[in-house]
């Protein structure tokens, strides 16, 4: 029967009522507010502090106007934190996975270049989310979905020099010109509706590296979070009934959960996340704060929840720690 599995003794059968797979658990849920409630917590800082009220803001740009009238060290596009981590934000996000996913002793030999089931599982994964950083941030067959987003609600590139010298036909840039190449090129990106990039990679990348870790040390130290599953029949059951075969250690033996890749890739987790909030008080609107959000969402769904519902989803690229 769905939404329940049975266990039979002599004398009873008793009903384990299971929360239905689609339904976040604990630590989802935990994570999926977090998220919010830094986007909520950072625009209402910018809402009532008073130096940050008192700069004077840039809407074309969705950023403090110039260095020297920032509100703080974080307002300015120039540091180090913006330039270094989150510019750069896939390869950290990437490169600090594949070193938790080939040092860990749960996904194969630790430092082993082995490709085990959970490690190619494991890759699929970061592949999926990769693609769908690419496809909204850099590349969709042409300009990047946030570009293509941003034309067709209105936006356009500016380039007021240019056009005033009669250099440009105005309507060529909106049709082929993207963000980047657009601000390179001294023209004003206005207009549209522009998503949120940062806020974009930020949730992604943490959200990512989270589902990745969290579950498999909490499923190795014994933790009672539980996912559910439905199988092929429509039963629900616990995701652990399709657990890889794996050495049983005894409790002196057991290898350490919280390895360094461990600990580098929540490391990784944890920097995305303050840089989500300082984002969030220093940039952009609520509602293009809001479309980073969902946007981001939306992959972490289909990786994570979708599997859990359909078994053919789940059979390829599986659940972490499974
Ligand atoms: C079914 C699964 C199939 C699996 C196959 C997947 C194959 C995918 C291969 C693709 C290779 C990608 C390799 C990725 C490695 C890297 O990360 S290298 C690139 C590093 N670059 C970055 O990290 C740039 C991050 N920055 C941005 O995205 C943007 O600057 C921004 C932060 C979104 C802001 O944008 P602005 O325009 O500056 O506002
Ligand atoms: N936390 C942060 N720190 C510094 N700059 C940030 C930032 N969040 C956004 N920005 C800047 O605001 C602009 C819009 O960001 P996005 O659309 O990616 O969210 C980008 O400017 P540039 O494109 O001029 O670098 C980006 O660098």
């Amino acid at each position: 029967m769905p939404g329940s599995s049975s266990a039979n003794d002599h004398t009873s059968t008793t009903i384990i009522r299971r929360t239905p797979p689609y339904i976040p658990t604990t630590l989802e849920t935990v994570l999926l507010s977090l998220y919010p409630s830094i986007l909520i917590l950072g625009s209402v800082f910018a809402l009532l502090d008073p130096s940050t009220r008192a700069a004077p803001y840039n809407t074309t740009t969705q950023s403090h106007h110039a260095p020297e009238t920032a509100p703080s060290y974080f307002a300015k596009k120039s540091n180090l934190f913006n330039v270094f981590f989150v510019k750069q934000g896939w390869a950290w996000v990437t490169c600090s996975y594949f070193f938790f996913l080939f040092t860990h002793p749960s996904t194969g030999t630790p430092f082993s270049l082995v490709l085990t089931r959970r490690r190619i599982r494991g890759a699929l994964r970061w592949g999926i989310v990769t693609i769908w950083w690419i496809v909204i941030t850099q590349w969709f067959f042409g300009p990047p979905f946030i570009d293509r987003g941003f034309v067709l609600t209105g936006g356009q590139c500016e380039s007021l020099e240019a056009a005033k010298a009669g250099e440009v036909d105005m309507d060529m840039p909106r049709l082929f010109v993207t963000g980047v190449t657009c601000k390179a090129g001294g023209g004003q990106w206005r207009g549209g509706h522009d998503i949120s990039g940062h806020v974009f990679l930020l949730v992604l990348g943490s959200m990512f590296l989270l589902e990745e870790v969290l579950y498999v040390v909490l499923r190795s130290t014994g933790s009672k979070e539980e996912r559910t599953v439905y199988m092929l029949d429509g039963a629900v059951k616990s995701a652990e009934v399709e657990a890889a075969n794996e050495i049983q250690y005894g409790t002196a033996e057991r290898p350490k959960m919280w390895t360094i890749g461990a600990k580098v890739a929540l490391g990784v987790a944890g920097l995305s996340i303050y840089m989500l909030l300082m984002t969030a008080a220093y940039f952009h609107t609520w509602l293009e704060k809001l479309t980073g959000l969902l946007v981001a969402f939306a992959a972490i769904f289909f990786v994570y929840f979708l599997p859990r519902v359909v078994p053919a989803l789940r059979g390829i690229i599986g659940v972490p720690g499974i």
